[in-house]
């Protein structure tokens, strides 16, 4: 659905060339999310704001449903960006429009007759969770409300493809999940595909099949989420999964952390569940295999691209050399382990 070939763009200042993006690449499958992840400064928005020409490449080809941007007239251009919808991290309404008549506008410009606009308006609104909203101002909606006014306004053209430039970065993460979640339903219900940039690796393992990693302006490392996760090969990679598998050490455990074994002090292990590791109740058969009891602190597991990811603390009861079993074990199962300290 969306193609890049070798793109290319250079912004010229008065005595120097930035070069923004360096023969960049990549396919979306219709019906696919996509995730661009990168840095601050790495070229993301450049990149999806190449995908509908707002920014020209220098050099390259951009290939939309199967139309290449390139070659079109700007009247073609303006046809075909009507079916390549936009979404942003501060939303763009129209503050002196009500939510209705933000929603209603590109049906206005298109002059669509007016109980067309109620009804498809009304049913836009319902989609995205806004009933009994058409007549706020966005002044007075939360961040999570005004970004579904923008979802609703930019699906009101039937669009094919979906841009998402730092969609939820300015929301808080229980509103980020609940767009994330309202974005992966439009993809499956309605087949739009969608290009999203973020610098969060948690919104690519929420909902993207197929991640990029730019860096520079380079797209450095790419393929299916469960199989970036669980086989990442440069470092930017590793640092964005790790930053989305954090897990941070209670500050009471904290305060009796020791580095060495120390009379009646337990180990404190860090279980690092990653695409490769086997999917067997580990806790439970290292109980029974090395009489190990297991205190969960803190566990963060989830599932990218249908894979279990996580990572668990755990403090362990037993004795030194069943405590170094059960540490064998668990790597035996493809499970990274770490012995944080002694508590
Ligand atoms: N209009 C412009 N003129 C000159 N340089 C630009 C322009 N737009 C972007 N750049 C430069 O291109 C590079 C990539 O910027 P871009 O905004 O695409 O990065 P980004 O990954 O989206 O960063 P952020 O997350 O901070 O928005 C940066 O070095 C930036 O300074």
């Amino acid at each position: 659905m969306i193609e890049l070939r070798n793109i290319t763009k250079k912004f010229f200042q008065k005595t120097r060339a930035i070069t923004a993006l360096s023969e960049v690449s990549l396919t979306v499958p219709e019906g696919k999310i996509f995730g661009v992840i990168g840095s601050s400064g790495a070229g993301k928005s450049t990149l999806i704001r190449c995908v509908n020409l707002l920014e020209k490449p220098t050099s390259g080809e951009v290939i939309v449903d199967g139309q290449n941007l390139m070659d079109l007239s700007p009247k073609e251009l303006a046809k075909a960006r009507r079916h390549i919808g936009m979404i942003f991290q501060h939303f763009n309404l129209l503050s002196s429009r009500t939510v209705f008549e933000n929603v209603a506008f590109s049906l206005e410009l298109d002059y669509t007759p007016k109980a067309e606009i109620e009804k498809r308006v009304t049913e836009l609104l319902a989609l995205v969770g806004l009933e009994g909203k058409q007549h706020d101002y966005p002044v007075s909606l939360s961040g999570g409300q005004k970004q579904r006014v923008a979802i609703a306004r930019t699906l009101a053209s039937n669009p094919k493809v979906l841009l998402c430039d730092e969609a939820t970065s300015a929301l808080d993460p229980a509103t980020t999940k609940s767009i994330l979640a309202l974005l992966k339903d439009i993809n499956k219900r309605l087949n739009i595909t969608i290009l999203l940039i973020t610098h969060e690796m948690e919104v690519v393992k929420d909902i993207c099949d197929e991640v990029a990693v730019i860096s520079e302006g380079q797209l450095i490392e790419q393929g299916a989420v469960s199989e970036i996760f669980s086989h990442p090969k440069t470092a930017l990679a590793k640092a964005f999964i790790a930053s989305a598998l954090s897990l941070d050490i209670p500050s009471d455990y904290q305060e009796r952390l020791v580095a060495e074994p120390m009379a009646g002090k337990r180990p404190l292990l860090k279980l690092e569940f990653t695409g490769q590791s086997v999917d067997d109740p580990v806790l439970s058969e290292v109980a029974r295999h090395f009489q190990i009891d297991s205190n969960v602190i803190s566990a963060r597991m989830d599932y990218a691209g249908g894979v279990k990811f996580g990572v668990m603390l755990i403090e362990v009861f037993g004795t030194q050399e069943n405590s170094l079993q059960a540490i064998e074990f668990y790597k035996s199962k493809n499970i990274k382990v770490e012995v944080i300290g002694y508590v």
